[in-house]
């Protein structure tokens, strides 16, 4: 096939991130697309093997469009050797996909974390985005107090975010701020989902800064007596609390849409207070000003701002 031809000839379905390829690369995809039963995403997965450099922006929607749980973890290893912690992959499930792992956090860096956040002093009711409205309100359905640090306030939530970022193999910056949430006897937060929808206010607006939450990661931070477990009803499926330990699931399908059976809720605790750890990955950098910012109010997130370059 003459290649110049090849590349004028390009197909219009083809996703968009085949026009960011390199001409030898794309040429090279194109040829094999015509005479291998094989997808653009498939042969993209071969270039990447095979050393294809290309930037996260360009790499974008090849990532939404190929989004499953193969692309965060390899799920054929039994434990990730990570900053010197030793992670175990116990349990996973492919769809939607969903990853349960012990030994996230040690002991001690969950002692920390719990200490550092009271004694921060902002812990404060959480809140729940109106859809309708775009605004963050306290809600029945959703009874815990919550703070965030931003993208590398302090050494250790450095560390716990490069900690994520490397083992499901995505960029720290694509991630919301870290936001610890306590949950105190009674508290709970009833079935919700974690993904915005596109058809209303305050999903247009939540899904502006950095798009869809395409994955939820949730360490627990303290063992909890009775109650308290991460729940999904549409799956049958439950899981305690338990220190040191993470939850990744996915909120979007292999087709890139938002997944109802990601259903899920933070059940009530029944006695002890429960502690975590919540980040949301972005599929795309997530940067907000301090005073759009969620669920922090504005005045704490500029203080922090100058609180935090002070003390670099
Ligand atoms: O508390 C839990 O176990 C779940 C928390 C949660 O779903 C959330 O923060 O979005
Ligand atoms: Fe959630």
């Amino acid at each position: 096939m003459n290649k110049e031809n090849s590349v004028q000839n390009t197909d219009e379905r083809l996703p968009n991130w085949v026009e960011a390829l390199p001409i030898k690369w794309k040429n090279w995809l194109l040829d094999h697309l015509e005479a291998e039963d094989k997808s653009p995403e498939e042969l993209g997965k071969i270039l990447l093997a095979n050393g294809l450099k290309i930037t996260d922006e360009e790499l974008g929607d090849f990532k939404m469009a190929d989004f499953n749980l193969s692309y965060l973890i390899d799920v054929k290893k039994n434990f990730f050797d990570i900053q010197e912690q030793r992670i175990r992959l116990v349990t996973y499930l492919e769809r939607p996909g969903m990853c349960y792992f012990e030994d996230m956090l040690s002991e001690a860096e969950c002692d920390e974390l719990i200490h550092l956040s009271e004694q921060s002093g902002e812990f404060e009711r959480a809140l729940i985005l109106n859809d309708e409205t775009a605004s963050n309100e306290i809600g029945s359905h959703r009874k815990s107090d919550s703070m965030c640090y931003l993208h590398g306030q302090n050494p250790l939530i450095a560390t716990i975010e490069q900690r994520i970022a490397t083992l499901v193999n995505w960029p720290a910056t694509h991630g919301e701020y870290l936001q610890i949430l306590r949950y105190q006897q009674t508290g709970e937060y009833r079935p919700h989902v974690d993904f915005f929808s596109s058809n209303s206010p305050g999903g247009v607006k939540s899904l502006s800064y950095g798009g869809q939450r395409v994955a939820t990661f949730i360490l627990y931070l303290s063992d909890v007596e009775a109650g308290g477990s991460t729940k999904f009803p549409n799956l049958g499926l439950e899981f305690k609390p338990k220190k040191g330990a993470a939850l990744l699931f996915t909120n979007i399908d292999i087709l890139g849409r938002p997944d109802q059976n990601t259903l899920h809720a933070g059940m009530p605790v029944i006695d002890g207070t429960k502690y975590i750890a919540t980040k949301w990955l972005r599929e795309r950098a997530f940067e907000i000003e301090p005073t759009k910012t969620q669920p922090i109010d504005s005045k704490k997130l500029k203080n922090k701002k100058r609180g935090s370059k002070s003390k670099r």
